[in-house]
């Protein structure tokens, strides 16, 4: 497809009415006009809506948002999250009940695996998913443990507003845990700078400022519209340095408990965002690892973190005798083997996954927790090689988890449970976790060959 010139606006600024809108990946809903999609931010399945064309750079789609709900969802309610209705890019459900919110996440879950991964609802049920839904893990607001906020020029600590460096302020978001956030008011806090808010599992709140080092224009191909502008903003921000940190309250490092298991480690750290995620995760890959692996004596948690899994295996399969938690970040590492140094059973070895895996010992069972962007081809092609009884891959993103589900199925892998985690609520983002065996009725190269 070629790109419309930039200049030409297309359709940019004009307003159209939509019906028929249906849950996209990434956010919005699509609807379509003389027959190019529209990308629209702000609507329900199912509403008809005015919308301005905010995006119009490429011949087959463009994007939009809503200007006013002409015929609205009976499913819409009054935004959850003042930061979002004061024009914030955190919780962009925030207008939908928190059932509809779920219905829309499975639905855009079952398209990408069907699009992406070759696994329609009918492949799924002959391999042994017979649905695909979206669980909650608890109440939609006030889930999140730790956050990291913009501050703006006047240095006041806000929210990104969508696809932007622009900072909302005035209005809190919806998420953090109450308390959380409490102390922002009473400091004085540099501008530009960036707040790390982070509770551990021992009540301790802990508020850290990192000033960083200026953006640099992020460099990025043209002509992708909002996703792009969005593409872009977070690399020029991904690519600051910290230049200094202060501790402001608490202290650098937050205690974070699993399964009777204590981790130390920096508030800068990953750590599962979801008050709840971290321990119903474990108990996941525990009672997938019991069923299907049960008497496993070998296992890689691969993107370890600082090893939760691990320890969830060690304590679901007693016959385990040997699991290698990879990762590459040097503080997560050290706080695994920490955590681990008189567990004879747990090994961590730090560096990126796909240089590791023709390194390791074979495994019975593999846990795979990548990243948003997937764990890639190359990994899956590395595990599959290994030939474990078990894969248990773990996704945040839909589509790569689905791409990822694709390429274990050209491989010989097929899902025979998959469960999707509301891990996210008041946004568009899920949470999904698949055990996968092999079947050697696999395997073709093809993804998108029936099962027998
Ligand atoms: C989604 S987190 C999962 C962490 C862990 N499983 C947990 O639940 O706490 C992904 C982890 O992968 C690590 N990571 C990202 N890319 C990696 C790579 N190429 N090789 C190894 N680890 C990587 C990150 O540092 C992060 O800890």
């Amino acid at each position: 497809m070629s790109a419309r010139p930039a200049e030409s606006g297309g359709w940019t600024g004009s307003r159209r009415e939509l019906t028929d809108l249906r849950p996209a990946h990434g956010g919005a809903m699509v609807g379509r006009d003389e027959g190019r999609a529209v990308f629209v931010r702000g609507a329900l399945p199912g509403e008809r809506v005015l919308v301005e064309v905010t995006e119009d750079r490429h011949r087959s789609y463009c994007h939009a948002v809503v200007v006013e709900v002409v015929e609205p969802s009976a499913h819409r309610i009054d935004p959850v999250c003042a930061a979002a209705a004061a024009g914030a890019g955190c919780c962009d459900l925030s207008f939908a009940t928190d059932d509809h919110a779920r219905d829309i996440k499975a639905t855009v879950l079952r398209e990408q695996l069907e699009r992406l991964g070759g696994w329609s609802a009918d492949a799924l049920r002959a391999a042994g998913v017979d649905a695909v839904g979206v669980a909650s893990l608890g109440a939609p607001t006030h889930w999140r443990t730790r956050v990291r906020m913009p501050v703006d020029a006047a240095g006041v600590v806000g929210v990104h507003a969508p696809a932007s460096d622009a900072v909302v302020t005035g209005a809190r978001c919806a998420q953090p845990i109450v308390g959380l956030l409490d102390g922002l008011d009473a400091h004085s806090w540099t501008p530009g700078a960036e707040v790390v808010a982070v509770a551990g599992d021992d009540g301790v709140m802990h508020l850290t400022e990192l000033v960083m080092s200026p953006a640099t224009p992020a460099r990025g191909r043209s002509g992708r519209g909002r996703d792009d502008r969005r593409g872009r903003a977070q690399r020029a921000r991904a690519g600051r340095s910290v230049t200094r940190e202060t501790v402001v309250a608490g202290s650098d490092t937050a205690v974070h408990r699993v399964g009777g298991r204590t981790w130390l480690l920096p508030v800068t750290g990953f750590w599962q965002a979801h008050r709840s995620a971290p321990t119903r995760y474990g108990e996941l890959v525990a009672e997938m690892a019991a069923r299907h692996a049960p008497t496993a004596t070998s296992a890689w948690d691969l993107y370890g973190g600082v090893g939760v899994f691990a320890g969830a295996l060690c304590d679901a399969i007693d016959t385990l005798t040997s699991v290698v938690v990879v990762e590459a970040d040097a503080a997560a590492t050290a706080a695994a083997r920490a955590t681990y140094a008189d567990d004879d059973r747990v090994a961590v070895y730090r560096g990126p996954v796909d240089a590791a895996l023709a390194n390791l010992p074979a495994p019975d069972v593999v846990v795979a927790d990548p990243p948003r962007s997937g764990a890639g081809r190359s990994v899956v092609e590395g595990i599959c090689a290994a030939a474990p009884a078990l894969v248990v891959h773990v996704g945040c993103d839909a589509a790569t988890f689905a791409r990822d589900l694709g390429t274990y199925r050209e491989l010989g892998y097929r899902p025979v449970e998959l469960v999707g985690l509301d891990a996210f609520p008041l946004t568009h983002h899920v949470e999904a976790i698949a055990a996968l065996v092999p079947d050697p009725t696999l395997g073709s190269g093809r993804s998108d060959e029936p099962l027998p």
